[in-house]
């Protein structure tokens, strides 16, 4: 992998590692909002998020949201030995469970997977995003390798701090390309 990415890799996390927590608490707020009123999350039914864990944008009031609008909420698990990522509901308050790299994961039960053709948004994390649709993620693949394989009918829509857009990410030939990404102030369609 490019020796680009992993320097701006270290940069970025070392930034949000260093962004005060009140500021975390109101761009993460201010994304939310947004991300609620995107045609893509009202007119969604089945909706992909996060568990954010090391200062990622915290979208769980979204995922609040979108409970309270009737709408089924999914968070991914990893598996690390393929690098893949399935997608399993969960019901607001169902315990969650360390998975791999100790993010807090569904169980897993088989009945929960959500099959990839019934996704209508995936609310995708990063820790960068340049203005072209790109981002960078922990290095794991992961993302990438989800969208390559499963290429829609869903948006795949980016959420980040104002800090994380980036003139550019470096993308290579397997990068998958986001629809839109949301910061506090503006949201942007690709
Ligand atoms: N909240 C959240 N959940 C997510 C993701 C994410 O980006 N955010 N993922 C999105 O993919 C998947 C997990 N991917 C991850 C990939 C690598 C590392 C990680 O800690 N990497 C180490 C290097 C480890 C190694 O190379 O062996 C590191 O960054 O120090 C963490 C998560 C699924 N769940
Ligand atoms: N569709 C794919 N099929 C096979 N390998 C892939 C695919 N996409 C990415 N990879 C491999 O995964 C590795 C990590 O890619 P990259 O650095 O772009 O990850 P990332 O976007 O930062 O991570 P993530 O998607 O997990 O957040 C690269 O070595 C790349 O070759």
């Amino acid at each position: 992998m490019s020796e680009q990415k992993r320097v701006l890799r270290r940069r970025m996390l070392d930034l949000r590692e260093s962004l005060p927590p009140e500021e975390a608490r109101r761009e993460s707020l201010a994304v939310c909002e947004r991300l609620v009123r995107h045609p893509a999350f009202r007119e969604g039914e089945t909706i992909l998020f996060y568990f954010p864990f090391r200062k990622e944008v915290d979208v769980r009031p979204a995922m609040e949201e979108a409970w309270s609008s009737g709408k089924r909420v999914g968070l991914p698990k990893a598996d690390p030995g393929t690098k893949s990522l399935s997608f399993f509901s969960i019901r607001r308050g169902e315990p969650l469970v360390a998975g791999a790299y100790g993010i807090p994961e569904p169980s897993g039960k088989a009945s929960a997977k959500i099959p990839p053709g019934a996704i209508d948004l995936v609310v995708v994390p990063g820790v960068a995003f340049d203005g072209r649709g790109y981002r960078l993620g922990y290095g794991g693949g992961y993302y990438d390798r989800f969208f390559s394989r499963h290429s829609g009918p869903f948006r795949r829509i980016g959420v980040a701090y104002s800090f994380q857009v980036v003139p550019t990410v470096f993308p290579e030939a397997h990068d998958q390309p986001l629809d839109g990404l949301i910061t506090p102030s503006r949201t942007f369609s690709f």
